[in-house]
């Protein structure tokens, strides 16, 4: 591992190189809110399992990080222990778009992963069978892990979800047309989109995920997760973390990530730190191309991948 010095540099190189592709990929454009994103956003930000934070481009500006909030939430049920969880949610690579319904029918209901919708609203069920706000308390960790008390949802971001997640609506139903929703799945669904709309900048998104590099801890000593289920969390982020292109990112990448269609993507080595990106460009799968391709660059210019 090179001197931490060289950290910024080789960022800002990475940064400077991938120039010319920014603006490549198609912005989301489910909602009004990330089809007004600038498409010429670009940021990076490495926090170290030390506590070190290295940047560059636009590093501390806050954007939906979507689906990239599924590692949080996931972190958040597991946390509390619920034993039911991995009956009622799988942990295979589902081979689908990330909202698909297809499979749920074939499947009894049982998501393939939790990182997938179907997964995410049955952790976010789980995490209500538990707390009666989940909101506020995955705000709190999210708060907590990143360091910055005023993360907030994207009011805007999370009330256009609600307006127009009519799959996610059919979803979490047929759900519990199968018993595997306990709880009301317009409550589950209102958790859902906020967790969703959480607004984060690349720096924040690295340090809230250091825990992950850092076996469960993040490095002031505050402890997530046992290392066990750090593992588990960082398995299912190598399988299952960019939807239905993983192989590929895997292939390309060689790092537990997980993606969301805002563009952002968190990205861990284990034992050395977390990276998060952002630009908001998607290809089909829904990952960031210039994100994708920023994570490319930093492990095959160091040699950086857990291979
Ligand atoms: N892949 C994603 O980032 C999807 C999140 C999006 N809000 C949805 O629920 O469909």
């Amino acid at each position: 591992m090179r001197a931490h010095a060289d950290f910024d540099q080789l960022l800002q190189t990475i940064v400077d190189d991938l120039a010319p592709e920014r603006g490549a990929g198609e912005l989301a454009d489910y909602i009004e809110p990330l089809r007004r994103v600038d498409p010429l956003s670009f940021g990076m930000a490495l926090c170290t399992v030390e506590g070190e934070l290295y940047c560059a481009g636009d590093a501390t500006q806050r954007f939906s990080i979507q689906s990239v909030s599924k590692v949080l939430s996931l972190t958040l049920a597991m946390q509390h222990g619920r034993h039911d969880l991995w009956r009622r949610v799988g942990r295979e690579p589902s081979g689908n778009r990330f909202n698909s319904l297809v499979q749920l029918e074939h499947e009894r209901g049982i998501p393939r992963n939790p990182f997938i919708n179907a997964g995410a609203l049955v952790v976010t069920d789980v995490i209500l069978e538990m707390l009666s706000d989940a909101k506020a308390t995955l705000l709190d960790l999210v708060r907590g892990v990143a360091g910055a008390a005023d993360i907030e949802f994207d009011r805007e971001v999370a009330r256009a979800e609600h307006e127009t997640g009519h799959t996610n609506r059919a979803m979490a139903w047929f759900m519990k047309s199968f018993g595997n929703l306990q709880g009301d799945p317009e409550a589950v669904l209102d958790a859902y989109f906020h967790h969703c709309a959480l607004s984060m900048s690349c720096v924040e998104l690295a340090r809230a995920g250091v825990y992950l590099a850092n076996g469960g801890c993040t490095p002031e000593g505050m402890c997530m997760l046992s290392p066990a289920q750090t593992k588990q969390v960082n398995s299912l982020m190598l399988t299952c973390g960019a939807y239905d292109a993983v192989g590929e990112f895997a292939f390309r990448v060689g790092l537990p990530a997980k993606s969301g269609v805002g563009g952002g993507i968190l990205a861990i080595l284990p034992g050395r730190f977390s990276v998060a990106v952002w630009s908001p460009g998607l290809d089909r799968a829904g990952n960031s191309v210039l994100g994708t391709m920023a994570l490319e660059q930093l492990s095959s210019r160091t040699g950086w991948s857990i291979f």
